[in-house]
């Protein structure tokens, strides 16, 4: 809360000219009727026509006043409103940023959206519907009492209990339960299903499953309903009491005003009027009765983004140290994904000398894949440390490292564009000439034209996996990561490309997830894991000789094949 204050805090003179704008408005308005109440009155004893006049005038630049603060206030608040919003988004962002991808193992992308759209939007209510409205109505009860006073203590007492009924009595009654709503969870639980839904529907279709999963959406949506219904219920309970005690305030007012003319210590002159004045202060003391509502939503909306954001302790990003090789020093590394009761990485120490070839082999589910993603700087060793030449990995700045490191993961994503286009976000200042050669090299042979639908679904996964690797192409780098590159090609294409990759990471220090054990004589260091652990390490040579559980790993190979 503290956080939203202090952004809001930076349109400070936006909020100070809406409040005195919504004020003067209110006051407009009020002294509008009184006007209208007192000229009625006035206009039934036949006074001097220069007195009609003089009210009319009066009526005439209320009401231009009125118009006029009230557009220029719904201006100025939206633009508070609007900016506060960016701000908002832009901070949350910054501080998501750093937290992905390990941010996806807690939490599902349709949750995380909706907290990054409905909540972010949510809070935007916080000036439009939680400061502004008591700001305004106390201004302009103060003024509307004060005003009373003039003509009775009585008037004045009716109009402030009629004031803490609105502003304080009936907003409490009510606060309990929409302080228990739980409108923003269920919403994110719909977005949740709804994205899953979307993201597996040719599975479940190819499994007969799709009315299941629709079930499932439908009930995450009737229960978000349900709760907007119960919600809206309590909020349409609490204004209609909030306007009928305005409403009786005015009776209140009329009926001790009459009883006071009636003893002859009020003028009848200003009973219409000081009714009037009454009935529309109360106008502006409707919204009160959404306040705590509106209140708990953005709590709630602030607490959901910042338990995201909270997740790991802030870095101190260093930036890497520029070298021409690096080394990557893995130091008694254990890892634990988030939610998980055993340890994928078990004790691992490991050294890759820079400007050399590493290969990483074993069974599936051996821990391969999640070793390259802390290598990669896209998780963090639960203990232990990983060093890129000596600074730590989890110490240093993500961008600085991936400017230096060239990564193929298992899958790539690919962007709903052309093949240019999704060239061009490993490079964007290669020319035509550049992005063709790159293509050319990673033997795929396409136009930089050609369309590519949303996640390359017109792509076949040799495909996808050439022009992955024809990313790789367009930089050169001085750290290569790649987790099974070839899968999806051909036992040719596969043995042309490896030796373009080769040529291209000459010099680089290299780290290959290979399931295949074949082609593995070209690098400097073997390492076997087995459930998480190192359990054989060395030159392939020296792992032949060894005749360990490479050896026979080889050799199971070798008789399938
Ligand atoms: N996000 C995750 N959360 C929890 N456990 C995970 C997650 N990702 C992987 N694991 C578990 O970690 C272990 C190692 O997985 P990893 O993908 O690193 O193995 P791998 O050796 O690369 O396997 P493969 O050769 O099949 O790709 C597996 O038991 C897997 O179930």
């Amino acid at each position: 809360m503290k956080e939203l204050i202090s952004l809001l805090a930076e349109e400070r003179k936006d909020v100070a000219i809406a409040i005195a704008l919504g004020a003067v408005s209110g006051l407009t308005s009020i002294a509008l009727f009184a006007q209208s109440g007192f000229l009625i009155s006035q206009a039934a004893l036949s006074p001097p026509f220069y007195t009609i006049l003089i009210l009319t005038a009066f009526l005439k630049l209320f009401g231009a006043v009125k118009s006029s603060s009230k557009y220029f206030e719904r201006l100025i608040s939206h633009r508070v409103t609007f900016q506060a919003l960016s701000r908002i988004r832009e901070h949350f962002f910054a501080q998501l940023s750093p937290l992905v991808p390990q941010i996806f193992t807690r939490y599902r992308s349709g949750d995380l959206l909706s907290r990054f759209v409905s909540d972010v939007e949510i809070i935007q209510n916080f000036f439009l519907r939680v400061v502004y409205p008591p700001l305004v109505t106390a201004v302009v009860f103060l003024a509307t009492v004060f005003f009373t006073l003039f003509f009775s203590i009585w008037l004045a007492l009716v109009m402030i209990l009629g004031f803490l009924l609105v502003a304080l009595v009936i907003p409490a009654l009510f606060s309990e339960r929409l302080r228990r709503n739980d409108v923003l969870v269920r919403r994110a639980a719909v977005a949740t299903e709804a994205a899953e839904y979307i993201a597996g529907f040719r599975e479940l279709k190819l499994h007969n499953q799709v009315k299941q999963k629709e079930q499932a959406v439908q009930q995450a949506q009737e229960a978000y309903i349900r709760e907007q219904r119960q919600v809206g219920n309590v909020q349409l309970w609490s204004q209609t009491l909030n306007a009928s005690v305005a409403s009786l305030t005015a009776f209140g007012i009329l009926a001790v005003g009459a009883y006071l003319v009636a003893q002859g210590e009020l003028n009848g002159l200003f009973l219409a009027m000081l009714t009037l004045v009454a009935l529309t202060s109360f106008e502006t003391a409707v919204p009160i009765a959404g306040v705590p509502g509106h209140l708990h939503e953005s709590r709630q909306a602030l607490n959901r983004l910042q338990v995201v954001v909270d997740e790991q302790p802030p870095h101190h990003y260093e930036k890497l140290n520029q070298a021409s090789a690096y080394s990557l020093h893995v130091q008694n590394v254990n890892y634990l994904y988030p939610e998980a009761d055993r340890f994928t990485l078990k004790n691992l120490d490991l050294e890759l000398i820079a400007g050399t070839r590493t290969a990483l082999v074993g069974a599936s589910g051996s821990g391969k894949s999640t070793l390259l993603q802390l290598l990669a700087g896209m998780a963090f060793p639960t203990s232990g440390d990983i060093r890129v030449n000596h600074q730590s990995l989890t110490a240093l700045d993500p961008e600085s490292l991936w400017n230096v490191m060239g990564v193929q993961l298992q899958t790539s994503h690919f962007f709903y564009g052309t093949i240019r286009e999704n060239l061009a976000i490993a490079n964007p200042n290669a020319q035509d000439q550049e992005l063709q050669d790159a293509l050319e090299k990673a033997q795929f042979i396409i136009e930089l034209d050609e369309p590519v639908f949303e996640r390359g679904e017109n792509l076949s996964g040799g495909e996808k996996q050439r022009l992955a690797l024809a990313r790789l192409f367009l930089t050169k780098k001085a750290i290569y990561l790649f987790d099974e590159p070839f899968t999806s090609l051909d036992y040719q294409t596969e043995k042309n490309l490896t030796d373009e990759l080769w040529k291209h990471s000459m010099g680089s220090t290299i780290v290959l997830v290979s399931h295949k054990l074949s082609g593995l004589e070209q690098m400097d260091q073997i390492v076997v894991l087995d459930h998480g652990q190192i359990v054989e390490k060395g030159s392939y040579e020296e792992l032949m000789t060894q005749k360990g559980v490479f050896y026979e790993m080889k050799q199971i190979e070798s008789t399938i094949l």
